[in-house]
């Protein structure tokens, strides 16, 4: 089993563990009887076509499964498309280019049709790769299947470029993309140094949480301050945006920001008088932050302060996640893929897989999708991020929400001796 938290209180119970995913010695499915199908939903993310490489080799290889297809276009593709016959001839290259073979949508997922489809292909394993969203209609296939008494297992592949998916370490592209997210900083720093009183703004993904722009901070070095949806910022007055923009203009010359596309949505919405819109699958849709933030600056400066700047804005969002896997993000999608193969072949149905600390587990899809993954203003990895950039904080410490985080360690853990003390 593998513990889902690690670092506990002392006094503390042991809470939850995960079946450990992997190849079992006694497998549910005998090889010829295995019809698969494999379908991706939601947004883009590097990827995902290795875990559809490595699915099909997996199954292909591991278990001699030859019967194996493709589900085009997302969840409506069941009922509204024909399947693609998926070999790992087809496959073999697929990981070197970015998006998916099998091509995604959103919205269009019904219950019913789909598991009718699943019933009439006669199709006995179900990977769906894609995020939360996703993950939420996969767990109603499960349970329908179940509801029929159909033997199907239905496997789910968290995909996600924002790494919002709860209880997993960290979703697959996640480092692609935040490595794609500096070369774009870096040039917005390379520009704004070259000029005088020079503002880089770069905006990156992230609806409700902002690991993109935190960790892509975190690594660059160069970014002055960072934005996220779980940050409320304020533009005026003392602590505020402008005040800080103005103030490392005076030092440094110029300022790199990097805005996460949720941060600042009701500011912006209250801003432009917008209403609000949502996608095929009812995500908001969130009002361009990016150009926004950048007149409001330049106006300021320009227009209240009388200053001259040069503002360079750069919108590298697509660009983060059209590409191409990394090598370790390559080798995450194998272990994922294979672990899911296992699993399926072993017979389990509604999970997901992912590496909880470390480990990959099994890992029942409500427990990944009954809350969204963001960043813990109260965490470590927060705190690092502003030591690091020195930026405001925009909230004064009576705000903050005390949360329930692992802040002393465990109570009956060995202490250290103190520097300076006598007893340990
Ligand atoms: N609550 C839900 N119940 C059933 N299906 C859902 C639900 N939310 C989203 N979906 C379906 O999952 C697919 C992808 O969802 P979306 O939110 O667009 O992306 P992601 O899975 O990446 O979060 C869409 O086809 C959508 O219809
Ligand atoms: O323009 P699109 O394709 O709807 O995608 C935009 C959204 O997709 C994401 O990249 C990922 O969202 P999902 O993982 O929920 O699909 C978000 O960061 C972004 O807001
Ligand atoms: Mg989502």
């Amino acid at each position: 089993m593998v513990a889902k938290k690690i670092v506990v209180q002392g006094s503390g119970d042991r809470g939850i563990y995960y079946r450990r995913a992997g190849p079992r010695e006694r497998v549910y499915f005998k090889s010829d009887e295995v019809r698969a199908c494999i379908v991706t939903c939601g947004g883009l993310c590097p990827g995902i076509n290795t875990v559809i490489r490595e699915i099909v080799y997996g199954l292909n290889y591991m278990y001699g499964v030859d019967d194996i297809l493709g589900i085009q276009g997302g969840y409506r593709g069941f009922y509204s498309k024909n399947t693609i016959n998926l070999t790992p001839k087809v496959v073999n290259d697929i990981h070197k280019r970015g998006g998916t073979l099998l091509q995604t949508s959103r919205g269009g997922h019904d219950t019913q049709k789909i598991v009718d489809n699943i019933q009439d292909r006669m199709i006995n394993q179900v990977y769906i790769i894609g995020g939360d969203g996703t993950q939420r209609g996969a767990a109603l296939i499960a349970k329908e299947v179940e509801r029929r008494g159909l033997q199907v297992s239905v496997a789910g592949i968290p995909k996600t470029i924002d790494n919002d998916i709860v209880v997993i370490d960290k979703s697959f592209g996640f480092d692609t993309a935040v490595e794609e997210a500096q070369r774009a900083i870096n040039a917005a720093h390379v520009e704004v140094e070259s000029v005088e009183n020079g503002i880089g703004i770069v905006k990156l993904m992230g609806r409700y949480s902002g690991f993109i722009a935190v960790f892509a901070t975190l690594a660059s070095r160069d970014v002055d301050c960072c934005l996220i949806p779980e940050s409320p910022f304020y533009l005026e007055g003392h602590g505020g945006l402008f005040q800080f923009v103005e103030k490392r203009l005076k030092e440094h010359g110029h300022i790199v920001i990097v805005v996460a596309e949720g941060a600042g949505q009701d500011y912006v919405a209250q801003s432009m008088n917008a209403t609000v819109e949502k996608d095929a699958s009812g995500n908001k849709l969130l009002l361009d932050v990016g150009p926004w933030l950048s007149q409001q600056i330049k106006d300021h400066l320009t227009k209240v302060r009388k200053m001259t700047v040069n503002m360079k804005y750069i919108d590298p969002t697509y660009m983060v996640r059209a590409i191409p896997s990394n090598a370790s993000d390559n080798i995450y999608c194998t272990l994922l893929a294979h672990s899911a193969v296992h699993g399926a072949m072993a017979g389990f149905t509604g999970f997901t897989v992912g590496p909880v600390n470390n480990r990959h587990a099994y890992i029942p899809i409500s427990h990944v999708t009954e809350r969204t993954n963001t960043v813990k203003l109260t965490d470590r990895m927060w705190a690092r991020l502003l030591a690091s950039t020195n930026q405001p904080s925009f909230i004064h410490n009576d705000e903050l929400i005390k949360e329930d985080v692992d802040l002393n360690g465990a109570a009956d853990a060995v202490d250290y001796k103190k520097i300076g003390s006598t007893s340990t």
